[in-house]
């Protein structure tokens, strides 16, 4: 594409060399150049790309876009904020196409994967074709894509978007991070629709506190409607019964459709929950249906009313609604059964905040004739001040408790645990070691109580100084179970 005319949709700023040439590409990182590309120097967390632009020209850059001016024989445009100017370049390299795509954006601290992945089941029910990027995967027609964060930067995300055009996919759902927000990586992007699920506290490693935290997640409801096109309505749906909705609906300029238990446009009546899920009547804007689902917990009631508020504001019929619902598996990782042939239960679940840890307690709590025991870590080099809470709601909410590492990252496993149990007076177990915690907390359950091993999910490593080595919580316990670790 001609660099002149991709910088049309550049505001400001100053060139310096003939910019009336091709670029083949865009990237930020001088590690994946190809001939012709254009590199823009982002100024991170760890490190200056401006410190790369030799090694840029070196690799075969044809044009530099930076913050300030350096002498070189190529092309380079001075802009203020390259984060930004990378994200209009890239929407705008691969042709607008969330402008073409149905985009429900999805954030909050807990929820946001589940939601997505009900999401695309509605949609598919609908006969639709879907994409999905979050921290899972990226699915573009069943097609999965790897991920190493759960909303990528912005050249990422319009190359996810273009590839989705062309598979000409008509409703696609994201998670969309705080930390996204704070970094411009969804900036520039069409969403018809924003979802809020819930705050609670997490990440304050990152944001400075919860007020900056949920200034971030303000973004996406600022940004909502900014490419208003005539007869493609724009809808911010939000947790009613979450304090921090109030300040969402006030950051967005669109009709807003509430959801909550037992107030706002969808809501709930006569709910029923056992072990085998939740039942209940949907209240909408467009009728009352019956929900049974296969889901447990009162969070999934609201996953599931966040779905249903962003389906219904795209125009899907209560019924393809429910019958997704009906029919869903849950996601890989939340709530998750391990049958290996025990007479106990065994669920993996990627509670990893004070908030999701207490509500899938208190789940299986309500469904447990036995002891609910709990294996549980935090992460390192991410929010400290959640670790004494986490520890604090496993004691209050499990009958035992194994304190563990989860992904210990830069930091030594034992300040972790040292930072979550050093405040405790009760009796719990502390194994640093996560395969011998799980194996333990085996080894002590009897007929009819859940080990619930919480944290990682999905997870398929941990990650220790480092590295990234193989670890599935799943198959560590059933593996355990297969050696005869537990009480037969
Ligand atoms: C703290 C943080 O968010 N960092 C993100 C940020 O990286 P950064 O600013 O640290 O980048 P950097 O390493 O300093 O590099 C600066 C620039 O120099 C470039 N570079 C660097 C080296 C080199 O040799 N050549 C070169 O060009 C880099 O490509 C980059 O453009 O921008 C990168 C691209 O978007 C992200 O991958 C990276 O996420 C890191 C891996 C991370 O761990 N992020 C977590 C905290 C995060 O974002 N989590 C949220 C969700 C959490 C949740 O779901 O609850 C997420 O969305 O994943
Ligand atoms: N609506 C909810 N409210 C509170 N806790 C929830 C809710 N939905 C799920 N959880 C809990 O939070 C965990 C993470 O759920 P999920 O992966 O859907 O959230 P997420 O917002 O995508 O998280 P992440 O920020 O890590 O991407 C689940 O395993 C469950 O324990
Ligand atoms: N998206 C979250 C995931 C946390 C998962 C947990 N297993 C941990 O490593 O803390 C984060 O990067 O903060
Ligand atoms: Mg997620």
């Amino acid at each position: 594409m001609n660099l002149q005319e991709l910088l049309t949709s550049v505001p400001f700023y100053q060139t310096y060399g003939e910019i009336d040439k091709d670029i083949t590409g865009i990237t930020m990182d001088s590690r994946q150049i190809k001939p012709g590309d254009l590199f823009i120097c982002i100024k991170g967390f760890e490190t200056d790309g401006h410190q790369y632009i030799t090694s840029a020209i070196h690799a075969g850059a044809a044009a530099i876009v930076a913050m300030h001016h350096v002498e070189m024989d190529i092309p380079l445009i001075v802009v203020s904020d390259t984060k930004r100017v990378m994200a209009q370049l890239a929407s705008s390299f691969y042709g607008n196409p969330t402008r073409e795509v149905g985009l429900i954006g999805v954030t909050g601290t807990n929820g946001k994967t589940t939601i997505t992945y009900l999401l695309d089941e509605i949609f598919t029910e609908n006969k639709m074709s879907t994409g999905v990027i979050g921290t899972i995967q990226t699915k573009i027609n069943g097609k999965s894509y790897g991920v190493s964060n759960t909303t990528p930067d912005s050249v990422s995300l319009n190359e996810f978007f273009f590839e989705m055009r062309k598979e000409e996919v008509q409703t696609a759902m994201m998670e969309v991070s705080s930390h996204a927000l704070d970094q411009g990586r969804v900036y520039g992007l069409d969403f018809d629709v924003a979802v809020f699920t819930n705050l609670s506290q997490d990440h304050l490693d990152y944001h400075k506190d919860m007020d900056d935290y949920l200034r971030a997640k303000s973004l996406l409801f600022a940004q909502l409607g900014n490419h208003y096109e005539q007869g493609r309505e724009k809808y911010a749906v939000v947790n009613i019964d979450d304090p921090a909705s109030h300040i969402l609906i006030k950051s967005t300029a669109q009709p807003v459709l509430t959801y909550g238990v037992e107030q706002g446009d969808v809501h709930t009546r006569n709910i029923h929950m056992d072990e085998t899920g939740v039942s209940f009547t949907m209240i909408t804007p467009v009728g009352n249906i019956q929900v049974d689902s296969g889901l447990m917990g009162h969070f999934s009631i609201y996953n599931m009313l966040a779905a249903a508020g962003a389906a219904i504001v795209r125009g899907v019929q209560l019924e393809v609604i429910v019958a997704a619902f009906s029919k869903t598996k849950g996601v890989p990782g939340r709530l998750e059964p391990v049958f290996a042939g025990q007479s106990f239960g065994i669920v993996v679940d990627y509670a990893h905040t004070p908030d999701s840890l207490e509500n899938v307690l208190k789940t299986l709590k309500d469904v447990c004739e036995g002891y609910v025991r709990v294996i549980v870590g935090c992460g390192g080099d991410r929010d400290a001040g959640k670790r004494p809470k986490m520890a604090d709601v496993a004691m209050k909410f499990a009958d035992d408790v194994f304190f563990t590492s989860d992904n210990p990252r830069s930091e030594n496993p034992e300040n972790i645990l040292d930072d979550m149990t050093g405040h405790l007076k009760g009796e719990f177990h502390r194994i640093t070691d996560r395969k011998e915690a799980i194996e333990s907390g085996i080894a002590s359950c009897r007929n009819k109580d859940i080990l619930l091993i919480a944290g990682k999910g999905h997870e398929t490593y941990q990650e220790v100084d480092g590295m990234k080595l193989e670890f599935d919580d799943r198959k560590v316990a059933t593996q355990a179970v297969k050696q005869g670790r537990h009480n037969k």
